[in-house]
């Protein structure tokens, strides 16, 4: 071979590396880059043994041990997830209805939105946002609403992320993160005009818990609103196939037991919430919200191969395979609970606290 083609073949082969590892599969232009991959705030050298800790928590057979590691365990998970989830999904940890004619995006806002506008808030009026992942809702709902929004998540490294992303947007006037447990907020009673969580208190032990602290914080006369994931009534207890579906979820989401849909209001109601409206926002004529999922196998694959070159190189922890691993097969259950329609991420309840 001459000088010149040796010269070709290599740019060629360098070039398609470059491209491979740095910009394909980034969930959104300037979002997160795959050489970024990392275990959040875990040091890279402890990613595995974390890995492996996350699972033995399903090995646990006391349900009172559960309830008390549940913070600690789904601070563990979204050291583990977060940057695969920003490479890979965006900035908003939640499903939305597949829209005709709108980008995953847009689909994606617009469920947020309408989250926001059930509050009846106004622009100066103070919200909450109660599990707020890296702030992708947080952001459309201050830009949309005018109203600032102050997002409480359990991870730290979330709070890092997500304090970066409101500066780059220029809403970091609008947008304030904590770092705190849901469970116990570090916030005055009746401080905010109204409240949200998306597709966050799933993670909580008992409902029971968080829905009070909301109700706590939340001024009389203000809204909350919810989306919840549940089991719908197709759910059968008695068939294993639901069954290895749930416990599929529960086990790729950090979920402590995920609940059928018809506690929620009960659960509200006896924090002391009237109920306005509760809606599966799946339902049809909506459209199915996996189908995002769905089409991304092939990306999965291609991110897989990815992840592993990574790893092998020393870019990634160790670790970060079984992790994308976990996620891939995560949204495998996750397909077939929405097929299944015994699962919907999407139970929304709308609650006001009374005068
Ligand atoms: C509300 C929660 C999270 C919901 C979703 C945002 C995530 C659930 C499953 C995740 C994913 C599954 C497959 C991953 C894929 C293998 C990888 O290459 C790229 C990222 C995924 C698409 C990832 C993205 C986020 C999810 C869809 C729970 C935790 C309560
Ligand atoms: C699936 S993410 C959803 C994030 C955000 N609502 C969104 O839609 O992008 C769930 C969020 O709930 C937070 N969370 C779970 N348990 C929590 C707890 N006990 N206290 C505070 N945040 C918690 C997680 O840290 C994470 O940010």
């Amino acid at each position: 071979m001459d000088t010149l083609s040796l010269l070709l073949t290599t740019a060629l082969i360098g070039g398609g590396f470059y491209w491979f590892i740095c910009i394909l599969g980034s969930a959104e232009r300037k979002g997160k880059a795959a050489v970024n991959l990392s275990g959040g705030s875990i040091d890279d050298d402890k990613v595995q043994d974390n890995y492996n800790n996350y699972w033995s928590f399903f090995k646990t057979p006391k349900q009172i041990e559960k309830t008390e590691k549940v913070p600690a365990f789904v601070d563990t998970f979204y050291n583990l997830v977060t940057d695969i989830y920003e490479w890979g999904w965006g900035q908003s940890f939640h499903f939305s209805p597949a829209l005709p004619g709108k980008s995953h995006l847009e689909a994606t806002q617009i469920h947020e939105e309408m989250a926001v506008d059930l509050l009846n808030v106004k622009p100066g009026d103070k919200i909450l946002d109660a599990g707020c992942g890296v702030g992708g809702p947080m952001r459309a709902i201050a830009a949309h609403s005018g109203a600032s929004v102050v997002g409480i998540t359990i991870n730290e490294y979330q709070v890092n992320r997500a304090t970066l992303h409101n500066k780059k947007a220029g809403l970091d006037k609008l947008c304030e993160v904590v770092c705190g447990n849901f469970l116990e907020m570090p916030f005055g009673d009746n401080t905010f005009d109204g409240a949200y969580s998306i597709e966050a208190t799933c993670h909580a032990p008992k409902l029971e818990d968080v829905y009070a602290e909301i109700f706590r914080v939340l001024k009389p006369g203000g809204m909350y609103v919810s989306y919840e994931w549940v089991t719908t009534e197709f759910y059968d207890g008695e068939n294993a196939e639901h069954v290895e579906i749930i416990q599929g979820i529960e086990r790729g989401d950090a979920l402590p037991g995920l609940r059928h849909y018809t506690d929620i209001a009960e659960v509200a109601k006896k924090v002391g919430f009237e109920v306005v409206k509760e809606k599966d926002l799946a339902r049809p004529p909506a459209q199915p919200w996996w189908t995002r999922l769905k089409m991304g196998r092939i990306a999965y694959w291609r991110n897989h191969i990815l992840v592993m070159i990574l790893s092998f190189l020393g870019i990634a922890p160790k670790g970060t395979v079984d992790v994308h691993e976990m996620l891939f097969v995560t949204a495998d259950y996750l397909t077939k609970g929405g097929e299944a329609k015994i699962f919907t991420p999407m139970h929304m309840i709308l609650c006001r606290k009374p005068e």
